[in-house]
């Protein structure tokens, strides 16, 4: 969920998800910022802890191990705010630092004016003018005054220039850390990807970077400049003004942390479990806006809103428990400075008695730990925020540790396909180890043959790409393309040799020509036009009022599952790889339309003799293949061309039989597809052109 004020019980519950990937950006570098009752806070962070990417971060049990964890990752990232070799960037944070530094120096100086134009003008006052050098006075106090004016300046020109100059080396830090993290992201194994949660992945890279950006620029802008300014105000009093002085400062700004940090660890319960209400309504909410339609049918409004009400009720409570605590904090931190505030004034105006001190000193002393006040102000807010960064940015990091199972060999050389016979050889494989769904299971794919893999549903027909591309490893056993052990090649040669139309297209939220253009980026637009026509979806799109401008929506559920089919073909088309894989490449298809399009992939890709695989249930489609496998029981039952096959009393010949029972290309066996039916219908709907179209109706190689 999106991020907001939350010290401002008043902010309402947004209703939405958290960010997309798309949305996930890198932030602006953000500083504290006042809120309404003058105290300081920044935005809030979501600190719910229920992000299963914490875990890693929450298993650090012991304070030492949490401690060095923290140490960890500040080093990590000085590497990259001192990063080896770049010189621009270390030019630009050591002037940041002499900025800071002077910036302090300036700031410190605006006290010691006032004391002076207080003692000259205190002078005017007790002693009437020396008439023979009237300007004295004048020309002395009038110095200090443009003196303090100038010193303000000087100090806020420096500050911002110093904001300016380092805010490169933050975003920069932020972007190589984002870079080498999404870099690392896509390098993990489709099975990490699998198990991941897609809003939890985007949220934990977007705290992080926040984490990133929050860190440096409160070390930078605050934690260094305040302790700076802490150790010059100590020793200018302690010089000024005797050892007293100092010492009381050092007390209160000991009282003052340590009253802040407790203060502060106590009311992080109340804002976590406000957060944590916070999610629950939005997840509320979202989840019944996403189900309008569930919602309506079932006449649940009601229940909806209560829920959500419910969720609402508790963030409203400990809303409330946040503002009554940050009360208690803003009144003990005043309470504390107010009194070393009295207690300094007290010694100073007894200094004045004495005559020891001037009035003049007086002033210097109350401004100078006044000036102290303001970055104090920020202790609470900079001290759970960097808590919260640390955690946030610990997942972060922690994803780049997560291990790439699929690795390519360093000096693995290119596949070479010099026909695409592929052989599985005694190959175990399961997705978890007590499930095997490959079991010693062996077949040969002969060069230029077309294929096709039949079984019941979950019989592991995809799970033969999954392999093959080497989206997994093999328990056991080998995978070859002419004769070259996948494992021995680069993964890249791999990948570009073989193309695939998937179950389910996955398409991106942009327009059609980007989409058909993801088979080869460098496609020109004829070119991807060319590819539309020979997979039938350029009608269509030339139907459509934007064209190839339409955008598909997310995933692709603006167009329908046909033409999604068909842009994966066109895909595949601009590929052009070596080895072909259709996954039900055609299922959404009409009878007719699919006939159409394996008639064109049959002359167009198929007519140089590459390796092309088919999976599909519904069994006229792959009929003519030149050989077909029966999959069952993790291993290869029976194999031959659809005649062999049906010759035998076997598996192919029962799952055959059923669907022309059924009369409408049904699948039969252990699991039915519900999409099988449905374009079952359609077949039915097309059951004349169907029968004009007999003669053409499977697929044929040239
Ligand atoms: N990533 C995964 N993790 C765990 N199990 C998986 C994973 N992918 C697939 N499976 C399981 O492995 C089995 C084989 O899956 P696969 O997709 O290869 O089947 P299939 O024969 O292509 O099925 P269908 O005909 O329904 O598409 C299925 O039981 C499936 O549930």
């Amino acid at each position: 969920m999106a991020e907001r004020g939350n010290d401002d019980p008043t902010a309402p519950a947004t209703v939405g998800g958290g960010q997309t990937a798309a949305t996930a950006k890198i932030p602006p570098v953000q500083l504290p910022t006042r809120s309404k009752d003058g105290k300081e806070e920044v935005a809030a962070k979501q600190l719910d802890g229920n992000d299963p990417l914490r875990l890693n971060a929450a298993s650090k049990t012991t304070i030492e191990q949490q401690r060095a964890a923290d140490w960890d990752i500040i080093k990590k990232l000085m590497q990259h705010v001192w990063p080896k070799g770049d010189w621009s960037t270390k030019r630009r944070v050591l002037l940041a630092l002499a900025l800071l530094f002077g910036g302090k120096l300036l700031n410190v100086q605006v006290p010691f004016f006032f004391k002076v134009i207080i003692d000259k003008l205190n002078e005017t006052v007790q002693a009437p003018l020396d008439m023979t050098n009237p300007n004295t006075v004048y020309v002395v106090a009038g110095s200090a005054i443009i003196g303090y004016g100038l010193a303000r300046i000087g100090a806020l020109v420096f500050s911002e220039l110093r904001n300016a100059i380092f805010a490169n080396v933050a975003q920069r830090s932020i972007r190589r850390v984002a870079k080498s993290v999404f870099t690392h992201l896509l390098a993990l194994d489709l099975g990490w990807h699998l198990s991941r949660q897609t809003g939890g992945l985007t949220r934990a890279i977007d705290r992080g970077t926040k984490g990133i950006s929050f860190l440096l620029t409160s070390i930078v802008f605050h934690i260094v400049p305040t302790a700076l300014e802490i150790t010059m105000v100590c020793g200018i009093l302690s010089y000024k003004c005797g050892p007293t002085f100092a010492a009381v400062t050092a007390v209160t700004m000991a009282a003052y942390s340590w009253f802040t940090i407790k203060t502060t660890s106590w009311r992080t319960r109340f804002r976590k479990e406000a957060n944590a209400a916070d999610n629950r309504a939005a997840t509320t909410s979202v989840d019944s806006l996403l189900n309008y339609e569930a919602v309506k049918y079932f006449n649940n409004e009601k229940h909806e809103v209560d829920k959500y009400d419910a969720a609402m009720k508790d963030y409203e409570k400990s809303s409330v428990k946040v503002a009554t605590s940050l009360a208690a904090l803003n009144s003990g931190q005043n309470i504390i400075f107010s009194t070393s505030l009295t207690v300094m004034m007290l010694l100073a105006a007894q200094g004045v008695m004495k005559g020891t001190m001037t009035v003049g000193d007086l002033v210097m002393v109350n401004q100078l730990v006044f000036q102290l006040s303001l970055p104090l102000n920020f202790l609470g807010t900079v001290y759970r925020e960097l808590r919260q960064s640390l955690v946030d940015m610990e997942t972060l990091f922690n994803l780049e540790n997560v291990d790439v199972k699929v690795k390519d060999n360093p000096d693995a050389p290119p596949l070479r396909v010099t026909g695409g016979e592929i052989k599985f050889e005694n190959v175990t494989f399961g997705y978890h180890p007590d499930r095997s769904i490959f079991t010693d299971c062996s077949f040969t794919i002969p060069a230029g043959s077309k294929v096709a893999f039949v079984g019941p549903s979950g019989c592991g027909k995809s799970t033969i790409f999954r392999l093959l591309f080497r989206f997994y490893e093999p328990q056991s056993g080998r995978i070859t393309i002419d004769g070259q052990d996948i494992r021995d090649v680069s993964l890249d040669s791999v990948r570009k040799a073989i193309g695939v139309v998937p179950q389910d297209t996955p398409l991106f939220n942009a327009d059609i020509m980007h989409n058909i253009r993801y088979g080869r980026l460098d496609a020109s637009d004829a070119e991807v036009q060319h590819a539309a026509q020979r997979a039938k979806v350029d009608q269509i799109v030339s139907n459509l009022p934007a064209g190839y401008e339409t955008k598909v929506g997310e995933r692709g559920l603006m167009i329908s599952g046909g033409e999604k089919q068909r842009l994966a073909i066109a895909r595949l088309l601009l590929k052009d790889p070596e080895i072909l894989f259709f996954d039900e490449a055609t299922s959404a298809l009409d009878s007719y339309t699919e006939t159409e399009l394996m008639r064109n992939i049959n002359t167009t890709l198929l007519d140089n003799h590459r390796t092309a695989i088919f999976v599909a249930h519904r069994l006229r489609t792959i009929s003519n293949c030149d050989v077909i496998f029966v999959l069952r029981g993790g291993k290869v039952l029976e194999k031959g061309t659809h005649d062999d096959l049906m010759a035998r009393d076997g598996l192919y010949r029962s799952l055959w039989g059923s669907q022309s029972t059924i009369g409408i290309g049904q699948g039969a066996g252990e699991g039915e597809h519900i999409h099988e039916h449905e374009h079952s219908v359609k077949d039915v709907a097309h059951s004349d052109v169907q029968a004009q179209q007999s003669s053409v109706d499977s697929p044929r190689r040239p």
